[in-house]
């Protein structure tokens, strides 16, 4: 197997006193994507975050591309290729679609194309920004938004796109847009994307891979190629 781009082991993290992920083990080779799926209140978020270094670790490791970045700051995580797109966007509301995409080029530090601004692909894989780009932020659509949120984690040229349920609350026309940007990074750039999404039509469709939740533990990982959704729906519903 070629060397993983991410690998977690036996990860553990805690509100307080509050265990919420327990000896969590993953490895995500280069160039796939993987869906992480599981009930409400699981600890997806919560391992994302500890990818991104806004969760606390409390045990086990966090290696990215052979580097052990169990204890660096999520700004140096950002900076070493990791992409964030948290639940909620975080849409900078008083900013324009532009400067909120401006704000994402911090991540890519002297990596990436060397390029100072915008990279020209986002509006590729994104025309409707470039129509909007002078409106603010606030003013946009739930779709809108989410897509400006992925075009701002991609113009820190990440290598690792983290995505928080980016189909949550957004209508289907736009979830295909989403879906079809998503194919294109992962098979035309080349970005490892892992992706926590409840919608498993979305999952089957554009994942290769998924990894179940339950109780802050992984309990089954799997194809989706060799797998049906409805072999682990039992696994996402309340
Ligand atoms: N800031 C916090 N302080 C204390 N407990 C928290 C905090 N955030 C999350 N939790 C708890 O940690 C557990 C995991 O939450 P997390 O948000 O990671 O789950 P999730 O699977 O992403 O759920 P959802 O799909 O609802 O976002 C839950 O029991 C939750 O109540």
């Amino acid at each position: 197997m070629t060397a993983p781009l991410l690998a977690l082991s036996g990860l553990a993290s805690a509100y307080g006193q509050s265990q919420v992920l327990w000896d969590v083990d993953l490895m995500l080779a280069p160039g796939t994507a993987t869906a992480l799926i599981g009930r409400n209140g699981v600890g997806k978020s919560t391992l994302l975050g500890t990818i991104m270094g806004t969760r606390t670790v409390t045990a086990g490791r966090v290696a990215f591309d052979g580097a052990d970045i169990t204890g660096l700051t999520p700004h140096r995580r950002a900076r070493a290729g990791i992409g964030y797109v948290p639940q909620g966007r975080h849409i900078f509301p008083h900013l324009t679609v532009m400067e909120n995409l401006e704000t994402g080029l911090a991540a890519r530090g002297g990596r990436g194309s060397g390029g100072g601004g915008v990279p020209d692909h986002i509006f590729e894989l994104f025309p409707k920004l470039r129509d909007i780009r002078d409106r603010k932020g606030g003013f946009l659509s739930g779709g809108e938004q989410q897509q400006l949120a992925i075009g701002r984690a991609l113009a820190g040229e990440p290598r690792l796109l983290l995505l928080d349920e980016p189909t949550e609350g957004i209508q289907p026309n736009v979830v295909q847009q989403i879906e079809a940007a998503l194919r294109t990074v992962r098979d035309r750039l080349g970005v490892t994307i892992l992706v926590v999404e409840q919608y498993l039509d979305f999952v089957w469709r554009f994942a290769d891979g998924y990894c179940a939740m339950d109780g802050g533990r992984i309990i089954r990982q799997g194809s989706t190629a060799t797998e049906s959704a409805a072999d682990v729906a039992h696994l996402v519903q309340i």
